[in-house]
């Protein structure tokens, strides 16, 4: 059961219990019961699914509520709650500090997505302000540097490696060294994948650590080896002593809630993991993120971490709403910032309700939509581009030149305009929201260097007051309804205009935040699309 399914299918449980008329103990009891079933599938520990079952049990003691208590709250939050325990490791990783060198070394079993991973935090960390660098110390694998090369050169991140040095150690200790030097903040080591049985490889992974003293040692691991996730990670530790764990293949992998539990019960921090194949596919571990987007309830923290390390560039339109514009090129701006963004699946789980919403939703034919979108307007005149669109309207043959020229349909070129015309009519209502959103910005102590924390909770209780659905376990976010009503956005499940994200990230603080506008007009939604 890959994780997508094991949060819907416990989600489900919750929420079936809690639309039900009889809200009593053996409806709860049957509730338990199926998130436990789910959790086994998953492949997590049957002894910790049952020390779950018992603590929400006893969180949630029927005989012992006071009448009139919310018992859906009570519910939700309980299930919340455990859940977070379950893979929530209670111990913190080490943190990179900024103008000094942070060595940290990959070890782990051959495939587990070593190589992949350490150019992923090698971004990740360059896209928060740290000069970062690659070595490639795994010179037992045939092809190990090439691969390493072709991705460090596609993500800009320089790297160190060596064709005819065959001793890793040697290689390990030049680049790391080099990069020292240089006054490299981030420096990453990728080492050989190792079986458990091969003692000399094991003895070599020591060697580099003692030759590279790293500050950090990370544990790469394969989600799909589920509960195995336990022993393995304890094999390399009674060897390294590692400080945290990435797992990877998060996206695909049958085991995954059994590897992320399995590993939270050995007390290792889990720092990341790996959700696809794609550079931008790395997530900070959080447990209570984690569960939030499990549960279809969104990441807006998640969200805003990834927008903002994309450094989009948002001027134009911003400043072009603020004076209530829009223009077609502003469209393709923000179409090109959604393609940045990567898989759309992936946003949309991290927008609380999307991702139910787009359930169906493609990655692949939203790919190609956003594209052929694209080439539609690179077919433009400038002078169309900078327009409100009204120019197409007064000539209709324009369409038609368009659409030949970048081999789509009049029809698509129509649609796009009509995505325009929406977004100008959102930016036209949204001139004076913006400033007072600023307004209440500044109120709520915000700005760039503002506490975020402080600027979430008061937007949630904001929300809260507008009658959204609030989040168990503390989150109180809203459905996609109220955020669309607070960005004043059209909505509605088929085609129905998104809000702007930046909108909400200004507000939370984020500064700089991308924007998101007409998502959904994209490919119409669930069941819109062609
Ligand atoms: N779907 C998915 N694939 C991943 C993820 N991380 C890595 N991969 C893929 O896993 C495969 C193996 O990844 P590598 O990075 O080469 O693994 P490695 O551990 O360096 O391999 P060795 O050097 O042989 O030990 C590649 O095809 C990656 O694209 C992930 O999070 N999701």
């Amino acid at each position: 059961m890959v994780l997508q399914d094991l949060g819907r299918r416990i989600n489900a449980a919750v929420n079936d219990l809690t639309r039900s008329a009889t809200l009593d103990e053996k409806a709860f009891d049957g509730m338990v019961k199926e998130i436990c079933n789910a959790l086994v599938e998953a492949d997590v520990n049957v002894k910790l699914v049952m020390n779950l079952r018992t603590s929400i049990k006893r969180a949630v003691n029927f005989k012992e509520l006071a009448p009139g208590v919310n018992k859906k709250r009570i519910i939700q939050k309980a299930v919340f709650d455990h859940l977070v325990s379950l893979v929530n490791p209670h111990n913190s990783p080490y943190t990179p500090k900024k103008n000094k060198a942070n060595t940290i070394m990959f070890v782990g079993l051959q495939g587990s997505g070593k190589t992949t991973t350490c150019t992923k935090l090698a971004r990740y960390y360059q896209a928060r302000g740290f000069k970062s660098c690659l070595v490639c110390a795994d010179t037992f694998r045939a092809g190990a540097f090439d691969q390493l090369k072709q991705n460090a050169t596609k993500a800009k991140i320089p790297y160190y490696g060596s064709l005819t040095q065959t001793d890793p150690v040697v290689v390990a200790r030049e680049g790391v060294e080099k990069f020292r030097k240089e006054r490299f903040e981030i420096i990453i080591v990728d080492t050989s994948g190792r079986h458990q049985q091969e003692e000399s490889l094991f003895a070599e992974m020591v060697e580099i650590q003692q030759a590279v003293k790293p500050d950090q040692t990370i544990m790469v691991l394969d989600a799909s080896i589920g509960q195995a996730a336990e022993a393995q990670s304890l094999a390399f530790k009674s060897t390294a002593a590692f400080g945290a764990i990435v797992i990877t293949k998060t996206d695909g992998a049958a085991a995954g809630g059994g590897a992320i539990s399995a590993v939270a019960a050995t007390k290792t921090p889990i720092v990341f993991i790996g959700t696809g194949e794609h550079l931008l596919d790395l997530e900070r571990f959080q447990p209570e993120s984690f569960v939030s987007k499990l549960l279809g309830m969104g990441d807006m923290q998640g969200l805003v971490e990834h927008v903002q390390s994309l450094k989009l560039d948002q001027k134009d339109t911003m400043k072009h709403i603020s004076e209530g514009v829009f223009t077609v090129r502003d469209l393709r701006d923000q179409l090109s910032n959604i393609m940045k963004m990567g898989p759309l699946s992936k946003m949309a789980g991290m927008i609380p309700g999307l991702s139910g919403m787009m359930g169906n939703m493609d990655d692949e034919d939203g790919a190609m939509k956003l594209k052929r979108m694209m080439y539609i307007c690179d077919s433009m005149t400038v002078k169309e581009l900078d327009s409100d669109g009204k120019m197409f309207v007064e000539q209709p043959t324009r369409m038609t030149r368009i659409a030949r020229g970048s081999g789509t349909s009049v029809r698509e070129v129509e649609e796009l305009l009509a995505q325009q015309r929406m977004m100008a009519g959102m930016a036209k209502k949204m001139k004076g929201g913006m400033a007072n959103m600023q307004k209440a910005q500044n109120a709520m102590g915000g700005g760039r260097g503002g506490n975020q924390q402080q600027q979430m909770a008061a937007m949630q209780k904001r929300l809260q007051s507008m009658g959204g659905g609030g989040m168990p376990g503390g989150g109180g976010m809203p459905d996609m309804s109220t955020l669309m009503k607070m960005m004043g956005g059209g909505g509605g499940g088929g085609g129905g205009g998104m809000p702007d994200m930046s909108q909400l990230m200004k507000m939370m603080g984020g500064g700089g935040g991308g924007g998101m506008p007409g998502m959904g007009g994209m490919g119409g939604g669930r069941g819109g699309r062609r």
